[in-house]
């Protein structure tokens, strides 16, 4: 990659468009910006992590790529562990590449609701296909191992539909280290796929550079402050003017960003994620689980409300998973090689916060789960264990401090229809989104329907936050397809006040 990443020495700088982000919505964003031939300056808070110097052991791989080194939380009761990327290529490095397009009618639903311009199911397609081709998300060739076997197993005897999930992938070689930066550079993250391309075309790129502040005057954003450090660890100061600016810091940072820069309204009020309870089942035989690819195939039966899964599985994380209730389950770590670990997601009703912190780093971020939530991760737990049994489990344990584990098919109904204990379950999510909704309803909306902050002629959002709500799939696919079309959109607004201004003067 020629040029890239290079460390900040110039203190002011200048651009067509600034991007702050360079994860899926930032990443794509630049793939249109440069291919229009705009000057180009990306700003992004997280180091460059190649394939060639991907960590091998994963308490490295959480301090180089993973915000806060995978300990962020949501205040709740009970809290909720989140996993954000914090890298080039910010999530798109470390997560499993399953590419997904939201449901025809939700999106629909969205339109109607928020009142979103041009958001058809048919309208979203072309971006969906771009999205689609750059990662080129294919079915994963070769035996997928006994953990994909053991929920199209489990799904199928239920007579529940069960499907593969297709992935960003070139010449996947199951090294099962998606979570901590591919080494083979087989999953097509942004750092392997489109950053490079955008550098060519000429992007600076800025790693390891926090954007602290966006100015705005007279209805325009003018300049992006941010700080970086020199080669001797001495801090740098920069301020980057551009005609453009996108904000593309995720579905947390964005709007905290927003906020900093004195833009409130609605946005960070209505974080939305996928609540997900884990369980972890215990075989006979042995699955070994870390020598497989995660589970490649989902029972999307009960989707897109509910979906069940199977996680990414090595010892460390295995062994990270059972310290939530070490007294009742560390002795499981003896039988790692017999263990599997999958999950169930929901689409909640609940919603989430977001609110900057004066003089920290991460922001606030609480999300209050809606009582229709309890039942439904009881639904969906049940429905983990009934699927885990019917693939022959001797034990199935659900992530609940204290829950002794379900030894027969016939316990698992303990919590249909009923929640679950809310001061021992122990949730987490890798997907957040909704923290700036689009559309032309004011009292819902925060940005346009093309991702305009509103009051403000330059500057657009484009990554997670703008999925108007839980989209029940992953949603690397929808940001992606949103971020391309906002950076078009954009491109055709400065457009139309260039000509506006040219015919002034
Ligand atoms: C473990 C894991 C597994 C996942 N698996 C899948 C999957 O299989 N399929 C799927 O579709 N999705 C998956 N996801 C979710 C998906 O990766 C994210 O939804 C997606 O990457 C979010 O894109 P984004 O552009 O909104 O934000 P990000 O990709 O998070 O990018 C935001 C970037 O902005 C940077 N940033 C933040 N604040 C600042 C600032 N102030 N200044 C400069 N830079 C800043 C961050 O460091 C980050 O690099 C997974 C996520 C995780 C964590």
């Amino acid at each position: 990659m020629k040029g890239s990443f290079r460390r900040n020495s110039e203190l002011q700088l200048e651009a067509d468009a600034v991007i702050i982000g360079s994860g899926a919505g930032g990443a794509s964003v630049s793939d249109v910006l440069t291919a229009a031939g705009l000057s180009v300056i990306m700003l992004e808070e997280g180091g460059h992590v190649p394939p060639s110097s991907a960590p091998r052991v994963a308490s490295e791989a959480f301090a180089a790529a993973w915000r806060s080194g995978g300990l962020t939380a949501a205040i709740g009761r009970p809290p909720i562990a989140y996993a954000e990327g914090c890298c080039v290529g910010g999530g798109t490095e470390i997560n499993s590449a399953i590419a997904q397009r939201a449901d025809s009618d939700l999106l629909d639903q969205w339109r109607k609701l928020y009142k979103i311009e041009n958001f058809t199911p048919d309208e979203l397609a072309r971006y969906y296909e771009r999205a689609e081709t750059t990662v080129n998300a294919s079915l994963t060739s070769g035996p997928l191992g006994r953990p994909t076997d053991i929920l199209r197993l489990g799904g199928k005897a239920l007579g529940w539909k069960v499907s593969e999930l297709k992935r960003g992938q070139r010449g996947c070689k199951g090294a099962n280290r998606c979570s901590f930066v591919c080494p083979n550079g087989a999953k097509q993250s942004m750092a392997v796929t489109v950053l490079p391309k955008a550098v060519d075309r000429g992007m600076r790129l800025f790693a390891r550079t926090r954007v602290d502040k966006i100015c705005i005057e007279k209805g325009r954003a003018t300049v992006v402050v941010a700080h970086s450090q020199d080669p001797v660890g001495q801090a740098v100061h920069m301020r980057v003017r551009a005609g453009l600016v996108f904000v593309c810091a995720g579905a947390i940072h964005t709007p905290a960003l927003l906020r900093r820069s004195s833009l409130r309204k609605r946005i960070g009020d209505t974080l939305r994620i996928h609540p997900t309870i884990r369980v972890t089942a215990l075989f006979d035989e042995p699955v070994d689980a870390h020598q497989s690819r995660l589970p490649l195939t989902a029972v999307t039966e009960f989707m897109p409300e509910q979906r069940i899964g199977g996680s990414v599985f090595t010892p460390a994380v295995f062994g990270l998973s059972l310290a939530e209730d070490w007294t009742n389950r560390g002795d499981l770590m003896q039988a790692w090689r017999f263990c599997g670990s999958y999950y169930g997601m929901i689409r909640p009703r609940g919603v989430g916060l977001v609110r900057p912190l004066a003089g920290i780093n991460e922001p606030l971020v609480r999300f209050k789960l809606a009582p229709e939530d309890w039942i439904a991760l009881g639904q969906v737990l049940t429905r983990v264990g009934r699927a885990m049994f019917a693939a022959d489990a001797r034990k199935v344990l659900p992530s609940i401090s204290g829950h002794e584990g379900w030894t027969s098919p016939d316990e698992v109904d303990e919590f249909w229809n009923k929640p679950l204990p809310k001061g021992s379950t122990n949730l987490m999510t890798i997907h957040l989104f909704s923290t700036c909704p689009p559309g032309e309803h004011r009292d819902a909306c925060a940005v346009d329907s093309y991702g305009r902050v509103r009051g403000v002629e330059n500057l657009f959002v484009a990554d997670g936050s703008l999925i108007p709500e839980a989209p029940g799939v992953n949603p690397q696919m929808t940001i992606m397809a949103l971020a391309f079309r906002v950076a078009e959109a954009a491109l055709s607004h400065s457009a139309q006040e260039r000509a506006r201004s040219a015919a002034r003067e």
